[in-house]
């Protein structure tokens, strides 16, 4: 993954973390607090069809050419075990046909409710540079909805050692134990091995 990491690399600019998704981008602040400089760019990028580490490094490339400089983007999937991984990637989509209501129904033809959410961070430090990925996974079901409805499918995801959903946990609960935690626990050690250092000029 790492494998060809140059210590103490100097980067041109801070690392921009691109996400249209406004509740995202709050839990990336939430969770990497002070240890990474980053900025933060909203954009809609445009996601290929495919396995989930290469939407995101696909995310990862077309939003480097857009910053022209370091960036970090996520991609995030809710994987149903019954349906072999399913929605995965195209959650998003499910859920905005479908809500939370019809994703309940899918797995009624089925006994096996267990699921997973999978965050898929990649880091591109420039345009043309091979993005690095960071996967973050918590095991959990699908649950009818219970807790407020301000962030995605968080109402029917109730993590494996819960009794609550995602969207009944405390924001800070959720952000202890969560897919995008995970990741970014990676994504930081990335950081402090690497040792990345900013241009002077840089803003
Ligand atoms: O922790 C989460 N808890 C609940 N729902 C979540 C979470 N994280 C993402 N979501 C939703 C947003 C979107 O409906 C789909 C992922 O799609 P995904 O393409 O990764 O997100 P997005 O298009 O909203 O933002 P972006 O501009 O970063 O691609 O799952
Ligand atoms: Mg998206």
């Amino acid at each position: 993954m790492a494998g060809t990491t140059v210590r103490g690399l100097m980067l041109p600019k801070p690392v921009t973390f691109v996400t249209g998704n406004p509740k995202k981008l709050e839990e990336v602040k939430a969770i990497l607090g002070q240890s990474i400089p980053f900025q933060s760019l909203k954009l809609d990028l445009p996601e290929l069809q495919g396995e989930p580490e290469e939407i995101s490094k696909e995310k990862a490339r077309l939003a480097a050419i857009q910053v022209n400089g370091p960036v970090l983007v996520e991609d995030t999937c809710l994987c149903f075990n019954s349906l072999k991984g399913l929605p995965g990637p195209y959650i998003k989509w499910f859920l905005q046909k479908i809500g939370h209501e019809g994703l309940n129904n899918v797995l009624m033809a089925y006994e096996d409710k267990s699921a997973y959410a999978l965050c898929v961070f990649s880091l591109a430090l420039g345009p043309s540079a091979d993005p690095i990925t960071f996967v973050g996974k918590t095991m959990g079901k699908i649950v009818e909805a219970r807790g407020p409805n301000d962030f995605g499918w968080d109402p029917i995801f109730q993590p494996d050692g819960y009794e609550q959903t995602y969207a009944e946990m405390p924001k800070e609960e959720k952000n202890k134990i969560s897919h995008r935690y995970r990741a970014l626990t990676l994504v930081k050690s990335h950081f402090a091995e690497a040792g990345y250092t900013f241009h002077p000029d840089s803003s």
